[in-house]
């Protein structure tokens, strides 16, 4: 496969990922980010995020923070930032800065690579902003905790351009990885990226009412959802209820499309329901906490919560369920303390929980422990032992991820979000 000069612009989860992995392909590799220390780091190979496999790629591409060193670079893929703004669509401020410092630097024909999640119309923007510039919208699926994995084994590379050659061009990139190639206009690039994700949530919040409703009824949402998933128009996978759906992109690519639908007169009213589904779970998680806890409510209560993070995988906080549960307790009086193996004792990102480094002192006096993120160790813990420390015998599992017999042989009650 040819080897071609490529900028990337952003180190983060995307940008970094990109970076590493089309070096891996073969082709030289630029990474441009403004985060002086993330930069330095990268050039002493230390990788920023938890990925697994990125450490062994780290050192293929070159890191720097002047945009001048994307000179020479034949496609540029910008991968930064296009957080939620005010009212729900994406804040493009930081994505047009992004692109607009790359103009006195690149050479006429560069192709500008879109790999950032942008609203439907941006790469026509572009494109007619750049006139000299094919524009390439080649949106991102990789989840966090299998970026490289997802990356190199992608379902789909999806390229959209109305520019043939450079949509050529550009699929060839990726042609060392075998993956099927969806070739259309950027519009409908841009929606698939929206659409996949919305459509993740929709299926989320689905399950966590189904799992509702099994508490009611007292059917097993596990039961219930293994066998929608055995039906092949289904599929067994995303169907696990949890605390609520999170992380840097569901919530914000939701309420983008339904924002975008809105402006364009299209009814968001099924998207409006699953965020409204989503805004309601950490409220949920309470309500099974009060149950246990008793009557008096929440003031002053001790309870211990297992996982921080969005989901297990990664040390991303960004927009945790996790944390949305734990803000609630902490608004009723609860005091928290929390163990996740990802986030370091005492950390400050995570207030209002108290972060500690071992979940003994978790269990410590707690009237309840509530399991909010699926870490796999935590099966593992040793349960007798944090039974001995706990005030209360009740284990809230929200992610059903303990076996509640081996629990119960502990000498706890697991309580699973969605019943048993
Ligand atoms: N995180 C994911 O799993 C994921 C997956 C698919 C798509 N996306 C999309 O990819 C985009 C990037 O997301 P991310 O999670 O990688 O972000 P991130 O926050 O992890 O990283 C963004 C990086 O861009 C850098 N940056 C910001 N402004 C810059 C500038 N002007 N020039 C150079 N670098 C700059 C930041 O310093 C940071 O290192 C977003 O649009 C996101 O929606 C994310
Ligand atoms: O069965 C499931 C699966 C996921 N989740 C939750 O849903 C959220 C999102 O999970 P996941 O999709 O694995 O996270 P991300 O890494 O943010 O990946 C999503 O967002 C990325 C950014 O756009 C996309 O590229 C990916 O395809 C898309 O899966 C997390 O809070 C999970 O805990 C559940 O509750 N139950």
């Amino acid at each position: 496969m040819a080897s071609h000069a490529i900028g990337v612009l952003g180190a983060g989860y995307v940008g970094l990922t990109t970076a590493a992995c089309l070096a891996r392909l073969g082709h030289a590799v630029t990474c441009v980010d403004i985060d002086e220390p993330k930069v330095a780091g990268l050039r002493r190979g230390e990788v920023p995020i938890t990925e697994p496999g990125l450490a062994e790629l780290v050192s293929g591409p070159r890191y720097t923070t002047d945009h001048r060193e994307l000179a020479a670079a034949e496609f540029v893929f910008v991968c930064v930032p296009t957080p939620m703004g005010e009212g729900g669509q994406a804040d493009l401020s930081g994505f047009d800065g992004a692109v607009d410092a790359l103009r006195p630097v690149l050479r006429p024909g560069t192709v500008l690579v879109v790999k950032s999640t942008v609203p439907i119309g941006t790469a026509d923007r572009l494109a007619r902003a750049w006139p000299d510039h094919p524009v390439v919208s080649n949106p991102e699926f990789l989840r966090e905790g299998h970026a490289v994995e997802d990356f190199l084994h992608p379902g789909r590379v999806v390229i959209g351009s109305d520019d043939g050659a450079a949509a050529r061009r550009t699929a060839a990139l990726y042609a060392g990885l075998g993956a099927p190639v969806v070739r259309t206009g950027p519009a409908s690039a841009e929606l698939a990226k929206y659409a996949s994700n919305a459509y993740l949530a929709l299926r989320l919040s689905y399950v966590n009412v189904l799992s509702e409703l099994c508490e009611q009824v007292g059917a097993d949402v596990g039961t219930v959802t293994r066998v929608m998933g055995l039906d092949a128009r289904i599929g067994p996978a995303c169907l696990d209820p949890g605390p609520g759906w999170g992380g840097s992109c569901l919530p914000k690519d939701t309420a983008a499309l339904a924002r975008s639908a809105a402006d364009l007169g299209v009814d968001p009213a099924l998207l409006r329901a699953a965020v409204a589904v989503n805004e309601r779970q950490p409220g949920r998680v309470a309500e099974k906490v009060r149950a246990v806890v008793g009557a008096d409510g929440l003031d002053g209560i001790r309870l211990g919560l297992l996982g921080l993070t969005f989901k297990a995988g990664t040390s991303d906080l960004r927009d945790s369920p996790a944390l949305a549960v734990a803000r609630r307790l902490a608004a009723e009086g609860a005091v928290l303390t929390g163990y996740d193996p990802a986030v370091p004792a005492a950390s400050p990102q995570v207030a209002p929980v108290q972060a500690v480094d071992d979940p003994s002192l978790v269990a410590k006096g707690a009237a309840a422990i509530v399991v909010l993120t699926e870490w796999p160790e935590f099966t593992a813990l040793d349960w007798a032992q944090l039974a001995g420390l706990a005030e209360g015998d009740a284990v809230i599992d929200t992610r059903r991820l303990l076996d509640p017999a081996k629990l119960r042989s502990c000498g706890l009650t697991c309580l699973p979000l969605g019943g048993q």
